[in-house]
């Protein structure tokens, strides 16, 4: 496999005001590099506030990058062409489901996409549309509902195919499943895998879940307090974890809760 995805050096500070004062600047991610291959899934973890949804919107560009750069098949991404990033690289977001405007039907609203970033006839969108849909196990009779006329596990589906519908390299994934009912989620999680394999696609989530990202991730990358402190197969951080924090988090999720409630206590 060759590295589809390389992130070099990328750094994140936030200022902000607080009254008066001058502006602070707040660390969210010190710089870290590493890379993703083609097909690959690589979960990130790390306890509330580590900077796991950072560095999942400086991949997708939702937010840019105070330093370093990111190589798409080695070429330089730039962070203010939203029109690549968002063909190559889509995000899943931690509300996903509340993304869905309620006023538009799940068809107007993967039109969209295809509107803006192809030149495809209307017949041509719509059929990509049905076939999408299809491609998340819903029906092309799904086009005309509107999102409160499905379940939480179809409306997420939607997302997915949101998400897929311009064939991207890659898919980041912000906690997106966490809110879902254990059974819906392995259904989602299993159609992930389902579509990475048939289409290729590089995943990156973070999560908090280590059985999700033992059933899932080839790798893993742990951070705390915005900085890498590990990244390995998951393999090898399930046998041979150098960090403590590392062995916790991949712990059961009785543990991995207990831990979470620590250090927001801190
Ligand atoms: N827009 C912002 N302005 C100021 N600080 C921010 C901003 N976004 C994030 N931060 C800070 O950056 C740090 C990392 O935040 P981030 O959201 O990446 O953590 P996280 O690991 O994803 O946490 P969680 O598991 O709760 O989602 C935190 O200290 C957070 O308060």
């Amino acid at each position: 496999m060759t590295d589809l995805l390389e992130v070099r050096n990328i750094s994140k500070y936030y200022s902000y005001k607080n009254g008066w004062l001058t502006p602070q600047r707040v660390c969210a991610l010190e710089p870290i590099s590493f890379s993703v291959k083609r097909g690959e899934t690589i979960a990130i973890m790390g306890e509330t506030g580590s900077g796991k949804s950072t560095i999942a919107k400086l991949i997708s560009g939702a937010e840019v990058p105070s330093s370093g750069e990111i190589f798409l098949n080695g070429e330089l991404l730039d962070p203010n062409n939203h029109q690549q990033r968002c063909r190559e690289i889509r995000m899943i977001f931690q509300d996903s489901l509340r993304s869905l405007n309620p006023q538009l039907t799940i068809g107007k609203q993967l039109l969209e996409s295809l509107l803006f970033n192809t030149k495809w006839s209307a017949a041509e969108q719509q059929e990509h549309v049905y076939v999408t849909l299809q491609k998340v196990g819903l029906l092309p009779d799904h086009f005309d509902f509107y999102p409160h006329m499905l379940s939480s596990g179809q409306q997420q589906r939607v997302c997915i195919a949101r998400a897929i519908i311009l064939e991207p390299q890659i898919i980041v994934a912000d906690e997106a499943f966490a809110a879902l009912d254990p059974s819906i989620r392995a259904q989602i999680i299993n159609l992930i895998l389902d579509l990475q394999e048939d289409m290729g696609i590089s995943f990156i989530f973070a999560s908090h879940s280590p059985e999700i990202v033992k059933h899932v991730a080839d790798k893993i990358l742990i951070m705390h307090r915005g900085k890498m402190i590990e990244f390995d197969s998951t393999q090898a951080l399930l046998t041979n974890p150098k960090q403590q924090l590392t062995k916790m988090l991949l712990q059961s999720e009785q543990l991995n809760k207990a831990l979470k409630h620590t250090t927001t206590q801190e």
